[in-house]
């Protein structure tokens, strides 16, 4: 009766530790031409769900032998004294990757900061050197939440040319970059967020849904047309027949009813982000060392924010 593929769930924890197993390779070729990448990571104030972040990250970096270092602030700190910090890592050879985790606390000019990271240090890609270079095409660091949805969509789906993805959402760090990724991907990109009239006809419509707004469970059945494939962004904690849940942006019960693929809430896209925080690592020490030619041999970076 029912033509539609078996509905499919990706999984995120898997394709993140195949991402993680290629870091690992290139990390220790990266050793023997004589380079130990290093990622410093940011922390300002207190944030208990930060503090869960920048802990899995830091296991992760050392699962695959990159040195990272913990840099933790107190939340009253001045932004003088986090720019100081930023410009001693810029300039610190053994130093490779600087992520500040966001968000920062109220007196801190977030702007002011991201645009303090050198470029070729700003694994997140949220400076605005990289922020235009991904806008124009070209090969720069690629912030790591939508390079990861990008890999898991083409693990999913193979060419994504002509397909239809619609983003909800437009923030910085999500919503925009993973627009220019799917146009670079050779999709047909529609942004949506919360003053869009029509918002579920228009979602109805995506053969690739992205949902990237922090609201739990916006997205139900009802937004997805029979076959699409649905990457939930949304990392929500709700209180729920008391007690404190996870959940996505999507009503993952409800979706999966028309979904011919979808991420789960956690162990979809949230590993992948850290799995790629380590490949951009990798490739912002490539970028640092341009010239030097025992890393030059390395095999091309298989990293897609860069190639
Ligand atoms: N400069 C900056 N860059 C970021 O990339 C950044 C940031 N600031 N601030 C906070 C958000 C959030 N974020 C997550 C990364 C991984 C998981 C993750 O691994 N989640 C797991 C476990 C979740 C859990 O159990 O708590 C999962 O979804 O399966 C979640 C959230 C990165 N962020």
């Amino acid at each position: 009766m029912n033509a539609q593929a078996p509905i499919k769930l990706i999984d995120g924890k898997a394709a993140a530790a195949r991402v993680l197993a290629e870091v690992s390779a290139e990390v220790r070729q990266m050793k023997a031409a004589g380079l130990a990448p290093g990622l410093a990571v940011v922390l300002v104030g207190q944030d208990p769900a930060s503090q869960v972040y920048v802990r899995n990250k830091v296991l992760r970096a050392e699962e695959c032998g990159i040195r990272s270092l913990e840099h933790k602030l107190p939340a009253d700190t001045a932004e003088a004294e986090l720019l100081q910090l930023i410009h001693t890592l810029n300039g610190d050879d053994s130093v490779n990757g600087i992520l500040v985790q966001l968000p920062l606390p109220g007196h801190i000019d977030e702007s002011r900061v991201l645009q303090a990271v050198s470029p070729l240090k700003d694994v997140d890609g949220f400076h605005a050197e990289n922020v235009g270079g991904l806008s124009q095409g070209r090969e720069v660091l690629t912030p790591c939440t939508p390079a990861g949805c990008l890999r898991l969509l083409e693990d999913t789906c193979g060419d994504l040319a002509g397909k239809h993805a619609v983003v909800i959402g437009r923030s910085n760090i999500v919503g925009k970059p993973m627009a220019a990724l799917l146009l670079k991907a050779h999709c047909t990109v529609t942004v949506v967020h919360s003053k869009s009239a029509n918002l579920k006809d228009l979602c109805r419509q995506a053969d690739i849904v992205v949902a990237a707004v922090g609201r739990p469970r916006l997205v139900d059945a009802e937004w997805i047309k029979p076959g699409a494939v649905v990457i939930d962004v949304g990392i929500n904690r709700i209180e729920e027949d008391g007690r404190s849940k996870l959940v996505g942006d999507v009503d993952f019960d409800s979706a999966l009813a028309h979904a011919a693929a979808i991420t789960p809430v956690p162990g979809g896209v949230g590993p992948m982000t850290i799995a790629f925080l380590m490949k951009n690592t990798l490739a912002a020490a490539r970028l640092q060392h341009p010239a030097q030619p025992n890393l030059a041999k390395l095999p091309e970076a298989p990293c897609r924010s860069i190639s």
